[in-house]
């Protein structure tokens, strides 16, 4: 449940980010401000006129006189608003950027288990639709609403002057629309929320799916999917037409009550007039003074709407903004000279943050240590906790008990940086950025010149038998699809693979990740990653027996903690689990390749 904010506290939390562009904002304000003295003026000039040309006797100069007026009043009014748009506009761009910008980067601060919590597309919404809105109501809604505010204040305290009679009938009407506007806010504030976080949860549906879409169409589940998808998009409009609704009963009141007024008024300033009591041309300049009010009052409902929408924005954005970055930097960084790359795990427990509380921890004390240059494949059975032993050395989640080292250093003695620039992770679950093969690969690389980013691409290419990239149209500068879709599950893989030898680590973790390769091509990873990463420690998650024969030493993941480390023939040898989960690993390996891949790997398909 997001915490329950007011109008006030919502919009000052926007203040700091509109303090700069303030003297604009108040430079547009003054052109709108002095758009409505000059609508609001056109009526007294219009008193004037039917007061002294309307005259028996009176000079026809003064026609031209007034006619030529007003004109010049509507081109300054015209002008004004021109300003207005002109100083507002463009600083509020810079700071919905700002704003955009700094949600881009918490977003990248975010731990892991953040973005476990939060729906894709509550992020996706949050990050553009309601930036925007906020832009919208910063460059015009706030704005609007001020000069409006004061525009019926000034109108209706000349219409005062005018004829106080009058304008008190106006006023009487003003009070049920002050009554209905408080509860107004309060219930659109409310359906305004739920329509945007449903926005945000339909673009989560529409990420997955598009996401997912091969998966929906090989189980022929499209349908189904466009079904569950129709309800929620049906959800969203019936909360917008309800809302479009209220919207337009507010409105309704906003402008009848004061068009009742005027017919009232009408009536009486006849009468007024009939008896002497005012002139023809106060009343004219009465009327055209409600006329020049109705246009504000009549924008009062759309601009309080806008308000509304905008500080549920603000609620939204702020809400990921107020999320704490819970993995940092310690205060004062190990800066290790040399890295050899000595891994030690000691008594490490961790459990997901939203694990149930009598749940035991995934890990429930781990100890392990791999010697400096060191390949460790790690076994478990399904469901054992590998992948999240894995997560805790580049620090994607926090132990939350024990200790793991690198050279004897706490991992979270180390600068961020520092530690994802020793540690380097491929996943099974390969992700491509859409970009050139070369960025991919080089993504976590840091070459000092041109020659030796080459080098290194070519090498880690080498190294991952990733050279069908230079049969790709253009060699390592193909641009890959989102998430590399163009690319079979094996290419993706390899150049995965690629990016985590590249980086150049002193520790390198492996998920898994030459699941899709055939044996021939993982020997050849293997034996060419050997020779290249000599120097490098390595823990590998195996999944099946060609990689634990290729490990130096095996660690045997069980009930959260490691029950025994050897080599592949000593735990076949002497430990019947080790024996259980090598018995139900696949003896073949998946091979996406020999199925999505051709042999000739020339007949790459982009
Ligand atoms: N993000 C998460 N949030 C909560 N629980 C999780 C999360 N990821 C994994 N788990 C749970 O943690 C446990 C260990 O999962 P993990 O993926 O580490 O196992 P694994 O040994 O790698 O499995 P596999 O061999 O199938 O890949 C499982 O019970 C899983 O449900």
């Amino acid at each position: 449940m997001p915490p329950q904010t007011t109008l006030w506290q919502s919009l000052g939390r926007l203040y700091p980010h509109i303090k700069p562009i303030l003297p604009r904002l108040f430079l547009g304000f003054l052109c709108a401000i002095g758009a409505s003295i000059v609508a609001l003026a056109i009526p007294q000039v219009l008193r004037i006129l039917v007061n002294s040309y309307l005259q028996p006797g009176a000079q026809s100069s003064a026609l031209w006189w007034a006619t030529g007026i007003v004109a010049l009043l509507g081109i300054l009014e015209a002008a004004f608003m021109a300003l207005r748009r002109q100083f507002a506009i463009a600083p509020a761009t810079t700071v919905e950027t700002g704003l955009r910008t700094s949600f881009y980067r918490h977003l990248q601060d975010l731990s892991v288990a953040f973005h476990d919590r939060w729906g894709s597309g509550q992020l996706l919404s949050r990050a553009m639709s309601d930036l925007n809105l906020i832009r919208r109501w910063m460059a015009f809604g706030a704005m609007m609403l001020i000069v409006t505010v004061l525009t019926v204040v000034i109108g209706v305290t000349i219409m005062f002057f005018t004829s106080w009679q009058l304008a008190l009938v106006f006023l009487l009407a003003a009070v049920p629309i002050i009554v209905y506007g408080f509860r107004f806010r309060r219930f659109y504030g409310k359906v305004s929320r739920q329509s945007q976080d449903q926005a945000g949860d339909l673009a989560t549906t529409v990420e997955e799916s598009v996401h997912g879409i091969r998966v929906l169409k090989a189980f022929g589940r499209s349908s189904e999917a466009l079904d569950a998808f129709e309800e929620q998009a049906q959800g969203l409009r019936q909360t917008e037409v309800f809302k479009a609704n209220s919207l337009a009963k507010f409105s309704l009141v906003v402008t009848l009550l004061p068009e009742a007024a005027l017919a009232v008024s009408l009536v009486w300033g006849i009468l007024l007039v009939n008896a002497g009591d005012l002139s023809i041309g106060a009343l004219v300049a009465f009327f055209a003074t409600a006329a020049v009010v109705a246009g504000p009052v009549e924008s009062m409902g759309p601009l309080l709407s806008m308000t509304l929408t905008a500080k549920t924005a603000i609620d939204r954005h702020f809400e990921v903004m107020d999320a704490k970055r819970t993995i940092t930097d310690p205060p004062q960084p190990r800066r290790p000279q040399a890295v050899r790359g000595h891994l030690a795990f000691k008594d490490v427990h961790f459990a997901y943050p939203d694990a149930a509380g009598d749940r035991p921890d995934v890990l429930d004390g781990v100890t392990l240590e791999l010697r400096a240059g060191e390949t460790m494949a790690l076994v478990g059975i399904t469901g054992s906790g590998k992948s999240t032993l894995l997560q805790l050395v580049p620090r994607l989640y926090d132990v939350t008990g024990g200790t793991i080292r690198i050279d004897g250093v706490d991992l979270r003695e180390y600068a961020l940086e520092e530690l994802r620039s020793i540690v380097a992770v491929a996943f099974e679950d390969t992700t491509l950025f859409s970009s050139s093969v070369r960025d991919n690969v080089l993504l976590g690389a840091d070459p000092a010149n041109d020659a030796e980013a080459e080098l290194l691409l070519r090498e880690a290419l080498d190294v991952a038998q990733a050279q069908f990239v230079y049969s790709l149209p253009d060699g390592a500068d193909t641009l890959i699809g989102e998430e590399g879709l163009s690319l079979s599950g094996g290419q993706r893989q390899r150049i995965a693979l690629a990016r985590a030898i590249a980086a150049q680590p002193s520790v390198l973790i492996m998920d898994d990740p030459l699941s899709a390769l055939d044996v021939r091509t993982e020997e050849l990873v293997e034996h060419r990653l050997r020779e290249v990463l000599a120097e490098t420690t390595t823990l590998v998650v195996a999944h099946r027996p060609s990689t634990v024969s290729l490990a130096d030493r095996v660690a045997l993941l069980e009930g959260g903690r490691i029950s025994a480390v050897g080599t592949h023939a000593e735990l076949l040898a002497g430990n019947e689990h080790y024996r259980h989960v090598i018995a139900s690993l696949p003896a073949t390996p998946q091979d996406l390749d020999s199925e999505l891949e051709p042999d000739d790997e020339d007949e790459v398909v982009l």
